[in-house]
């Protein structure tokens, strides 16, 4: 035994040439009573869709107005309340599309428009003009807070940063008050993440001072991660300071507005709903600003996984996603949780094996219990949620290569063609499918797959065909047979019997020199190409070797014999 230390010592890791002492660890957060880690998501938040602000605003070619009224018709459809539409002061197109939700009357009674505006007065004029005729919207002013932005962007003190929050603030409200609709207000302290939590608290106090939240007149207050710039639990505990210090709580709708930049939008979110958080605003498949905004459609199919509705309808999430990608021109990828291409499939062995055993198990316990297999309690294996729920069919479920395993090709032929091949045989089509896949260096496709396996186990022309064969009872419990049967297409009639008609067959065909010994037998109803009968398997031993056939027939006994047949062309074809 070696004396080495085990677990190794990593001495050997190299320092890396990487800049990281340019980079400062995100302050922490004075909470320690802090509640958010023993808390639970029982419900769905609010959501608010983005992707036709942040969303369109980060694309490489902002939609035009007709794309913009496709994913809105989208978001309407999956269930959306509340939702961005844009930044109205941008652009004729972002002006003119509010323009024609609102006279054309595209907003549903029970739908929320939001507007988003910098504080700039000219900017927010435009804004309000936009909303002309709109019974009910959310004008979301914002203005960005963090000590770098003050610094650079504005050249602003604190003070004069909040001056220009609440400037703008009061004239919003003036404006909102002149509006013969209902004007409600959301704020963001844009980069929340990187601003010193006091005088975020401090600019968020001041804004509410000047829109005075009561009872009927709530206000939105949302926390973005503009830049994502620490661990999910630092930007929770900044969520659940903010919700205990916040005046007024009662009255505030605390938001999130997560970017993805660490890649933990999703995580962020989650947490900062256990901190307190009441709404989130995010885009579908996570478009938006450099690595996007986080993903709406993770979140809410999260919630589902835990058994919480997540009050959005993903029930066909491939056609949300080609909407998506046919109106924002970007892709989803193969990877991306629950909507990628390859996300509910399978290619590795024990993978497939685990998911085929857990698939019948699923049939078999749902059929026991009388339980309509789709509202069946799901616990398949590897596979966190069944993919039907979100409308993805099992096709793609298993796909075949070279690190795949007998679970894999078993699953693929009992689902595409609904045999049931005894263990023994499904290790042995695994081994002439590796040959293939390992060989050439590829996946074999369901299509190939079955041919090849027609084309070894169930050849069309055997060399020893079963014409017509009748049985009967015989002496001692013995099964006869007389069978009629062509040998390289010269017909012989053959007697035999032994304790069942497939030994009685193997007995009789002793007559033309073979010798087989049945070792094993199954079948089972099945159509091929069409037509009902059954499938039956045989192995067979033929000297000291031992081979599968595999045959169709319109019945039991004409299958089992044939496949018989089919065992001793491989038999045959091995010589
Ligand atoms: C984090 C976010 O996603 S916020 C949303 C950002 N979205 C967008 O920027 C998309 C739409 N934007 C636009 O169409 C344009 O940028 C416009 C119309 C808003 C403004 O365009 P311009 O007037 O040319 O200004 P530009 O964007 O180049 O510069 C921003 C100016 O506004 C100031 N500013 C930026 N944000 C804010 C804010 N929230 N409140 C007040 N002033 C702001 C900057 O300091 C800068 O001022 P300066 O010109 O005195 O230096
Ligand atoms: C909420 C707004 C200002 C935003 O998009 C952000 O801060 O990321
Ligand atoms: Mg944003």
């Amino acid at each position: 035994m070696s004396k080495e230390t085990f677990p190794a010592d990593h001495s050997g890791q190299r320092a890396s040439t990487l800049p990281y002492g340019r980079y400062r660890p995100a302050p922490e957060v004075d909470l320690p009573d802090r509640v958010w880690p023993t808390r639970r998501i029982t419900k769905a938040p609010r959501w608010l869709s983005t992707d036709l602000r942040d969303g369109n605003q980060a694309l490489p070619t902002p939609m035009d107005l007709d794309r913009k009224t496709r994913m809105f018709r989208l978001l309407v459809e999956l269930g959306y309340k509340e939702i961005e539409v844009g930044f109205p002061a941008a652009s004729e197109t972002e002006f003119a599309f509010v323009r024609s939700l609102i006279e054309n009357d595209e907003i549903p009674d029970d739908v929320l428009i939001q507007v988003i505006v910098p504080a700039r007065e000219a900017l927010i004029r435009r804004t309000f003009d936009a909303l002309a005729g709109a019974p009910r919207a959310i004008a979301h002013l914002y203005n960005s807070t963090s000590p770098a932005q003050r610094r650079v962007v504005f050249g602003m003190d604190r003070t004069e940063v909040e001056k220009l929050a609440v400037d703008h603030a009061r004239l919003c409200r003036d404006l909102a008050d002149r509006h013969p609709g209902r004007i409600g207000f959301q704020y963001s302290p844009e980069s929340f993440s990187q601003t010193e939590l006091d005088f975020a608290l401090r600019i968020c106090e001041s804004v509410m001072d000047v829109w005075e939240p009561e009872e009927n007149r709530e206000i939105i207050l949302n926390l973005p991660s503009t830049v994502e710039c620490s661990t999910p639990n630092v930007f929770a505990d900044q969520v659940e300071w903010m919700s205990r210090h916040l005046s007024r709580r009662d009255h505030v709708c605390l938001s999130l507005h997560p970017h993805n930049d660490r890649g933990t939008a999703v995580a962020s979110a989650e947490l900062g709903l256990l901190a307190g958080a009441d709404r989130v605003e995010g885009c579908l498949f996570g478009n938006g600003e450099r690595t996007g905004n986080v993903c709406l459609t993770i979140l809410a199919l999260n919630l589902m996984s835990q058994g919480v509705d997540p009050q959005i309808d993903f029930s066909d999430v491939d056609a949300v996603r080609h909407v998506v990608e046919t109106c924002t021109g970007m892709r989803v990828p193969e990877r991306y949780p629950y909507a990628g291409d390859l996300v509910h499939t399978s290619f590795s062995g024990s993978h497939q094996d685990a998911i085929n055993k857990g698939l019948r198990a699923l049939e078999r316990d749902a059929a026991e219990r009388g339980v309509p297999r789709d509202t069946y309690p799901w616990d398949v294996p590897y596979l966190p949620i069944d993919p039907k729920d979100i409308g993805r069919s099992y096709q793609a479920i298993i796909r075949v290569n070279s690190q795949s395993g007998k679970g894999g090709v078993d699953y693929l032929l009992s689902t595409a063609h609904g045999l049931k091949l005894p263990r023994g045989l499904q290790t042995e089509v695994a081994a002439l499918v590796q040959r293939v896949t390992d060989g050439e260096g590829r996946e074999v496709a369901p299509d190939e797959l079955w041919s090849l396996f027609r084309a070894e186990y169930l050849p069309a022309e055997p060399r020893t065909v079963l014409l017509g064969h009748r049985s009967a009872p015989g002496e001692r419990g013995q099964t006869t047979v007389k069978a009629e049967i062509s040998v390289d297409g010269e017909s012989r009639a053959l007697s035999g019997a032994g304790p069942d008609l497939l030994a009685a067959f193997a007995d009789a065909l002793a007559e033309t020199g073979v010798e087989p010994v049945v070792l094993e037998h199954a079948e089972h109803p099945a159509t091929l190409d069409g037509t009902p009968g059954t499938m039956a398997y045989v192995r067979t031993r033929v000297g000291r070797d031992a081979f599968w056939g595999c045959a169709f027939g319109p019945d039991a006994p004409t299958a089992s014999l044939r496949a018989l047949c089919a065992a001793l062309h491989r038999h045959d074809r091995s010589r």
